[in-house]
């Protein structure tokens, strides 16, 4: 599953490729930020941040498409979710990807499982469960992690109001006022807003807990693991700890990784800070998640002013997760929008 991932979905090459249709989609929400602070109503971040990412990880995972025609491959790709959903009875899938019908154009993910599975190529035998829980795997791993990234960057930046202005500021210096959108090129430009986001991960990482099985005797810590223990790697306990990142290892400060170049961890080797894993099971899907994260956190920063509803302050806004493999927020994230372009 993984070789298969990495040769068709996430090579980078691709995932440059597909900048159109990150930029499509992060357009869309704009436009329903827009609308919400023309009628002067708060904002659900957390469910427009889950409609965004599970939209654009399915159009670039399975077809590069258009609402206008539900096409075989869509209603495949459908019908294997809907099965598969049954055991996620909080997730409603239609509801937040609603471009799941359409036309498929292009050799993707579930092309390749399905002829793999049909023309016994693999080295074990592909079975339709296996494709079903290859599909769920990849929904679930780049859903709701790129989600929840953006959900606890926007809720630190409100509770960071310096560290809000600054990015903005650096976003809105950039792009200047009259181009109205921020693109993946003016994102290269953005130290601060990098910094922001890897500050966030380091506190509150998307996915907290590592799992992993030792398969030969070994020595952690002091402590000797015999094979085929399950041991759990505490992603959120290394980003606080204090020997690591100092006594403020509890603050959100971004300015450190302006100082100090933890740089996205490109070979699972940094393990300082591993919000994306590492080694050889790291996330195969990081540099997509971060372009996701980054882009529609440059927009969301560039286009609005962000306050809180009427009647709450910064300080009421909680920290409060739902505790599983991926850790979101537990109230849902609503604020006001300004528009300022
Ligand atoms: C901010 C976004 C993301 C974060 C924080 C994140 C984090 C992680 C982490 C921590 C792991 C486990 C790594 C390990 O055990 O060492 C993982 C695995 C995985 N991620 Fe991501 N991820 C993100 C985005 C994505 C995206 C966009 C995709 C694809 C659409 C994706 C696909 C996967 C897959 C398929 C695995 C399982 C790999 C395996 O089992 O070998 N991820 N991710």
């Amino acid at each position: 599953m993984r070789k298969t991932c990495i040769v068709h979905l996430f090579n980078s090459n691709r995932v440059q490729s597909l900048a159109p249709i990150r930029a499509q989609e992060v357009r869309k929400v704009m436009e329903k930020v827009s609308k919400s602070s023309f009628e002067s109503k708060p904002f659900n971040l957390s469910d427009a941040m889950i409609s965004l990412a599970g939209t654009i990880v399915c159009r670039m995972a399975f077809h590069k498409g258009s609402y206008e025609e539900v096409g075989e491959e869509g209603s495949r790709v459908q019908g294997l979710i809907n099965e598969t959903q049954a055991m996620f009875t909080s997730f409603f899938f239609s509801n937040h990807f609603p471009l799941l019908g359409v036309k498929h154009e292009h050799d993707d993910v579930l092309d390749v499982l399905v002829r793999t599975m049909n023309d016994g190529s693999s080295r074990f035998r592909l079975t339709v469960d296996h494709v079903k829980a290859i599909v769920m795997n990849l929904f679930i791993a780049g859903t709701d992690t790129a989600a929840a990234a953006l959900v606890w960057t926007m809720t630190y930046l409100m509770k960071n109001p310096t560290a809000m202005e600054k990015a903005q500021e650096e976003v809105r210096q950039v792009v200047g006022r009259d181009k109205g959108f921020v693109d993946e090129q003016d994102v290269k430009q953005l130290p601060y807003l990098k910094a922001v986001v890897k500050e966030t991960m380091r506190l509150q990482p998307p996915a907290p807990l590592l799992i992993r099985e030792s398969n030969e005797d070994c020595i952690l810590g002091g402590y000797t693991i015999p094979p085929k223990t399950v041991v759990h790697v505490n992603v959120y306990a290394i980003g606080r700890d204090r020997e690591i990142w100092g006594d403020d290892s509890e603050e959100f400060r971004p300015e450190r990784f302006m100082e100090k170049s933890v740089d996205d961890n490109k070979k699972g080797l940094d393990f300082d800070m591993v919000p994306f894993g590492g080694g050889r099971r790291m996330c195969p899907g990081m540099h997509m998640g971060l372009a996701i994260v980054h882009l529609t956190l440059a927009n969301l920063l560039y286009g609005f002013d962000w306050g809180m509803p009427v009647g709450m302050e910064r300080q009421d806004l909680d920290m409060e997760v739902i505790l599983g493999l991926t850790m979101h927020k537990k109230n849902a994230l609503c604020l006001m929008a300004r528009k300022y372009v």
